[in-house]
This record gives structure tokens, C-alpha cells and sequence, in this order.
């Protein structure tokens, strides 16, 4: 187990460069960019069980949030991550959840509040919570990737322009630390808005 966990760990940092590539390249940054800083940044494995909410009368098991990281990389064993549909009315989306259907060899890509930042605001972070099922335990392991605790991300100056300001101030993994333990009267992305 500890050995598939530590080839699983490597294998989705390699994949998360790639995936990192594919998005700067949509953004028409160069694919590399921050390719080194991902790699020598932070990656933490989160492993979650959820017993079946048959058992547990437990309906949510994670309420609705952002992870902070620039992406997160998820595999679950059943469906159970609803990701809210913020597409459509300006107003963003119906704000219905929608079911991230479980298919066999895939893994989920979740955009994180760093990869808005970093976007300035291109993309949005995923509002996600996850359900456990009502008659089988619900495993799942979500890899964040960010960049080292006190690197700061700030939107790429190649996506600022007069029509397109600087939306969010810079902030560093360390800050996002700092957040959970201080008064949360706002989520982080909403600490760092500029306008
Ligand atoms: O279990 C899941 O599908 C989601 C887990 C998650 O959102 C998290 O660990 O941040
Ligand atoms: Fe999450």
C-alpha cells in the first residue's frame, strides 16, 4: 500500500506539470511557465473515507469550498463530488450541483483559488463539496498541488491590460495557512480581490 501510494504520488505530480502545461498554453503562456516552481512547490495527498450514509444517517461528508492549491487531482472510487454549475446567468450559473460521474480510469481536474489568481480570474476556482453514498464506503485521494509556502502567486502580467486590471492581490501558500486560522469572515480568493 505504501509503495503504490508513494508511485501514485509521483506519477500525479508528473501528470499535474502537464495538466499545468495544457492550461498556460490556453492562457497563451509560454507551456513552461511556472513548471519549476510547481515542481519544487508543495504537494499534499488528502485520503478521504466515507463511510455509507445508510450507516451514518451522514449526508454531507465535506461541505461546500475551494481547495487553495493551483490544481487538485482527484480520484474517487464512486460518485459523490458535486462541483456547482457556475456556468450561464451572468449572475454565475443556476448554482445547481451537478454529480461528477465516477468513471473507471479517469481522474477529476479541480481548478484551485491560486489558478484564478493566477488567471486573473480566466478561471474560477471549483465550488465542491463531497456526498457520501448511501450503501458502500466512498474513498477518495485529492493531490493539491501549489507552489512552495511563501511564493507568491499573482496574476500573470501578460493577462493584465487596461481593459483587464489586476483583479487579485498577490498571496503565498503561507497566507492561506495564516486565513484558516484567523477570523473567517471571507473566503481566501475573497481576501484577495482587488476590484
Ligand atoms: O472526496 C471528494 O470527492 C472531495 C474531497 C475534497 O474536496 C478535498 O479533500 O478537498
Ligand atoms: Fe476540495
Amino acid at each position: 500500500m505504501t509503495e503504490k501510494m508513494e508511485t501514485y504520488t509521483k506519477e500525479v505530480m508528473k501528470l499535474s506539470i502537464e495538466v499545468l502545461g495544457a492550461i498556460t498554453e490556453s492562457l497563451n503562456l509560454a507551456p513552461t511557465y511556472l513548471r519549476d516552481k510547481l515542481e519544487q512547490g508543495f504537494q499534499m495527498m488528502g485520503i478521504n473515507s466515507y463511510p455509507p450514509s445508510s450507516k451514518t444517517n451522514v449526508k454531507i461528508g465535506i461541505v461546500s469550498h475551494t481547495d487553495h492549491s493551483i490544481i487538485t487531482i482527484l480520484l474517487q472510487s464512486c460518485s459523490g463530488l458535486h462541483v456547482m454549475d457556475t456556468s450561464g446567468s451572468s449572475s454565475g450559473g443556476d448554482g445547481a450541483w451537478r454529480v461528477v460521474p465516477e468513471m473507471k480510469g479517469t481522474l477529476v481536474v479541480l481548478v484551485g483559488d491560486h489558478l484564478q489568481v493566477l488567471s486573473n480570474g480566466i478561471y474560477k476556482s471549483a465550488l465542491h463539496r463531497a456526498v457520501p453514498s448511501t450503501d458502500e464506503t466512498r474513498l477518495s485521494i485529492a493531490s493539491f498541488h501549489s507552489l512552495a509556502m511563501d511564493e507568491v502567486v499573482e496574476p500573470a502580467p501578460e493577462l493584465v491590460d487596461e481593459e483587464h486590471p489586476k483583479g487579485y492581490r498577490g498571496s503565498s501558500f503561507q497566507d492561506y495557512i495564516n486565513h484558516l486560522y484567523s477570523k473567517k469572515e471571507k473566503t481566501f480568493i475573497e481576501t484577495l480581490r482587488m476590484n
